[in-house]
């Protein structure tokens, strides 16, 4: 189990933000980290891994004490057994596959990094360069180099936000049978609610530097629609009025829809506004694709 309770304030863009976050992550348990940006969900992140130093407070593994101020206990990262993925795949790109992955791994040991690559279905890459590999394959060779290191707890910093949506998808359901395989703590940060609801035992969701809510993506997102059979969150691309009527073109996630409102919904919107498109009573047509 990670315990962490840790304070920092942040420089945010409006101002100071006091960060406080108190949180127990248990093992086997993928957790996402949600929220607006510049919350301060890449710096939770990163005083986990030992990469910035919080304020106060205290951060514990399996009852060993990676952090704690008031005993002035600072592990390095190299002792804190994290695994990290960000975003921008950073490989050792003078490295075959596999020496990236011997490379992570504390006590080398070939057999076990050939095993990983083996159990992620990644053997055939194994003596490619990360320069031959498309944006998928690096990202998934960045979380078999993160396993290699046998780390108690996986950290993921939007690792699929780079990618096509179809490369994302996939990739979504290959995180969730590694996580399932290796049974870590997992802790990704993920602005997509689709990708959060899809991979999430639990979200961790900050607002001003606090928790705000905390529970399954059901209970934390669909609490916040309760009367409502389907909401989903978008942004204004277009409104126009056509005839009496006027109709909003919303880009949701991938999609684009378009919505017919009257002058009273239609006057505040304006292109690039955030808006929350939902419908108490209507009969879905849920089509394989
Ligand atoms: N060491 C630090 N000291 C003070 N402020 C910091 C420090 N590191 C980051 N910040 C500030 O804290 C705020 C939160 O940054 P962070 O990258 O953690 O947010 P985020 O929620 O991950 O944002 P995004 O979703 O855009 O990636 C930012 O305004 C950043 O400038």
């Amino acid at each position: 189990m990670l315990k962490v309770h840790l304070f920092k304030k942040l420089q945010g863009a409006t101002g100071v933000i006091d960060f406080e976050v108190k949180c127990d992550f248990e093992k086997g348990v993928f957790w996402t980290i949600f929220g607006e940006s510049g919350i301060g969900k890449t710096t939770l992140l990163r005083m986990i891994a030992g990469l910035e130093t919080p304020d106060s407070g205290t951060i514990e593994m399996d009852g060993e004490v990676w952090f704690d101020s008031t005993k002035g206990i600072n592990l390095t990262p190299q002792k804190r057994r994290v695994g990290f993925v960000f975003q921008n795949y950073a490989l050792f790109e003078h490295m075959s596959v596999l020496e990236n992955l011997l490379f992570a791994q504390t006590h080398k040991d070939a057999k076990k990094a050939e095993k990983i690559l083996h159990v992620m279905g990644l053997d055939v890459l194994k003596n490619r360069l990360p320069s031959t590999l498309s944006g998928g394959q690096r990202q998934r060779i960045a979380l078999a180099r993160a396993i290699a290191q046998e780390p108690k707890v996986l950290l993921l910093d939007e690792p699929l936000s780079a990618l096509d949506a179809l490369t994302r998808s996939r990739l979504q359901d290959e995180l969730k049978k590694t996580h399932d395989i290796f049974k870590l703590a997992t802790l990704m940060v993920s602005h997509d609610r689709s990708e959060v609801f899809k991979l999430s035992d639990q979200v961790l969701w900050l607002k001003e530097g606090k928790i705000f809510n905390q529970g399954s993506p059901r209970k934390v997102f669909l609490s916040q629609h309760s009367t409502s059979k389907f909401a989903f969150e978008g942004e204004v691309l277009d409104c126009e009025k056509r005839d009496s009527i006027y109709v909003a073109t919303i880009g949701i996630g991938n999609t684009i829809v378009e919505v017919v409102l009257d002058e009273s919904e239609a006057i505040n919107l304006t292109v690039g506004t955030s808006v929350s498109v939902s419908t108490k009573a209507f009969a879905p047509i849920v089509k394989i694709i």
